[in-house]
C-alpha cells in the first residue's frame, strides 16, 4: 500500500480516475453512518456470480430485478478499498495488488481531478408524457380487475421518468448531496463500464444484512405517504394515518418474510413493528426481523434467505410468480437493476466481515447526460389508479429534488 495514496488521494479523485480509466467502482454510505467506502475492481470487468456470502470475497454486489436464485448477480471485487470520513480523510485502505498493476497508473497518478462543480447542471424532463400516465393508470385498473378475479393479491407496478442534464453531472457531488439529505438511507453510486451506466440511489429498504456479531436482519417495508402535511409542515411519524389498504399491503410483505423463515424451519426470529419510518420526503410502514445466526447454528442463513426473499412482495407481489408475470407483461420498460438489490459483501470492519444488501429503490440510471428515474407502487384490490401514479411521482422526487436543487 502506498503512503502517498493514503494522504493525497480523495474519494473524488479516485472515483474520477476509475471512471476515466474504465474500472468498475462503487462508493456507498451505510444508513446512519458518516463514513463513505469506495472500492475499485482492477480486473476492469464486472463478473457474474451466484450470491453466496460464504464463498464470495470482499466486494460489492448488484442484482437485476430478474435474478432467479440470485445466480446472475453482478459482482465488483474490492481489489482496492478505502474508507473515508465525511471530509474525505482516509481512515482505512486495503489493496490486493502491488505497485505493478496497470490499474495503479491510472488510479494513483490520475489526471488532476477536474475542479468540483458546485452547481448542478440544469435538467430538462423528457418524460413521461400524459399518454404514459394514462397508460400506467389503465394498467393499474387491469391489475385491480385481475386481483378481483383472484389471480394475485398484490403487485408492484413501476414506471420511469427520463431527464437530460445540460452537461455531465459530477456524480460524487450528487452522491454527497444524497448522503446529506438522507442520513438514514443507504446511499450509493456504482459505475458499470460494460453497460456504460452509473446507478445512483438513496434506498430506505434493507434486504439482507449480517453484521460482525452474526446477527441477520431484514425488513418488511410498504405503505407510502408524504412526510409533509398539506401546508408543507413535516408530519409526526407517530400521528401518520394509515389506511386499511396500506396496513394490509405491508402485512403481506411481513407474512412473506415469515413464510421464508418457516420454509427453513427458523422459529427463533425477533419481529418488531410495524412502525412508521421517515424516508426523505416519504413515510412508510416497517417491521424489522432479526435472527442470531450462532444461536440457531445456521451460518448460511444470509445466503439461503436472500435466495428465498428476492424479489420480495415489496417490489414484486404476492403470489410472486403471478405478480412477476403481470409485471413482465405489462410494464413498458425493462427494470434492469431497479428493484434488484445492491450493497457491500464481506467488507472487513472492526472484528469481522459484514454484508449489507439493500433493495435498489429511489434510484437513477445515468448514461452520459441522460438520467432514468424508476419508481413503483404496490397495488391491491383497493388501489385508486390516480393515487398510485401520484405515489410514483413522490418516489421519483426523492432523488429528483436532490439532483436538481442548486
Ligand atoms: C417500489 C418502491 O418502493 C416500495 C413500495 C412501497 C409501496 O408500495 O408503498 C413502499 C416502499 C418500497 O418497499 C419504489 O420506491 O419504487
Amino acid at each position: 500500500m502506498s503512503s502517498t495514496l493514503q494522504t493525497q488521494q480523495t474519494g473524488q479523485a479516485l472515483w474520477q480516475a476509475a471512471v476515466q480509466a474504465g474500472y468498475p467502482a462503487a462508493i456507498w454510505r451505510l444508513p446512519n453512518h458518516s463514513e463513505r467506502e469506495l472500492i475499485i475492481d482492477a480486473s476492469g470487468t464486472v463478473s457474474t456470480v451466484a450470491m453466496d456470502f460464504e464463498e464470495l470475497p470482499m466486494g460489492f454486489a448488484v442484482s437485476p430485478f430478474i435474478n432467479p436464485d440470485a445466480e446472475q448477480t453482478l459482482f465488483l471485487k474490492a481489489d482496492f478499498y478505502w474508507r473515508f470520513d465525511e471530509n474525505g480523510t482516509i481512515l482505512a485502505a486495503e489493496h490486493k495488488h502491488t505497485d505493478k498493476h496497470p490499474a495503479l497508473d491510472a488510479l494513483f497518478h490520475p489526471a488532476p481531478a477536474t475542479a468540483r462543480k458546485e452547481t448542478i447542471p440544469a435538467i430538462q424532463i423528457l418524460g413521461p408524457s400524459g399518454e404514459q400516465q394514462a397508460q400506467f393508470e389503465k394498467t393499474v385498473a387491469q391489475a385491480i380487475r385481475q386481483m378481483e378475479r383472484g389471480k394475485f393479491r398484490k403487485v408492484v407496478l413501476s414506471r420511469t421518468k427520463t431527464i437530460q442534464f445540460d452537461e455531465q453531472p459530477d456524480v460524487l457531488m450528487l452522491f454527497n448531496r444524497l448522503c446529506k439529505a438522507y442520513p438514514n438511507a443507504f446511499v450509493s453510486a456504482v459505475y458499470l463500464p460494460e453497460r456504460n451506466q452509473i446507478w445512483l440511489g438513496a434506498t430506505p429498504e434493507r434486504l439482507v444484512s449480517m453484521d460482525t456479531d452474526g446477527i441477520f436482519r431484514t425488513v418488511a417495508l410498504a405503505g407510502t405517504q408524504s412526510a409533509f402535511d398539506s401546508e408543507g409542515r413535516p408530519k409526526r411519524p407517530a400521528d401518520a394515518p394509515w389506511t386499511q389498504k396500506e396496513i394490509e399491503e405491508q402485512a403481506l410483505v411481513g407474512r412473506y418474510i415469515i413464510g421464508c423463515f418457516k420454509k427453513i424451519r427458523i422459529r427463533e426470529y425477533i419481529e418488531e413493528g410495524p412502525r412508521t419510518v421517515v424516508a426523505g420526503n416519504l413515510m412508510h410502514l416497517r417491521s424489522d426481523y432479526s435472527v442470531d445466526m450462532q444461536a440457531v447454528n445456521f451460518p448460511q442463513l444470509g445466503t439461503v434467505m436472500l435466495r428465498l426473499l428476492h424479489p420480495t412482495s415489496a417490489v414484486c407481489g404476492m403470489p410472486r410468480e403471478a405478480a412477476q408475470e403481470f409485471i413482465l407483461q405489462s410494464e413498458t420498460h425493462d427494470r434492469e437493476l431497479y428493484s434488484g438489490f445492491l450493497g457491500p459483501v464481506n467488507i472487513f470492519r472492526n472484528e469481522g466481515p459484514e454484508s449489507h444488501l439493500f433493495v435498489n429503490l429511489r434510484c437513477m440510471k445515468l448514461e452520459g447526460q441522460e438520467g432514468t428515474l424508476y419508481a413503483g407502487a404496490g397495488l391491491t384490490e383497493d388501489s385508486v389508479p390516480a393515487k398510485e401514479w401520484r405515489e410514483t411521482e413522490l418516489k421519483c422526487d426523492t432523488l429528483l429534488s436532490v439532483v436538481t436543487k442548486s
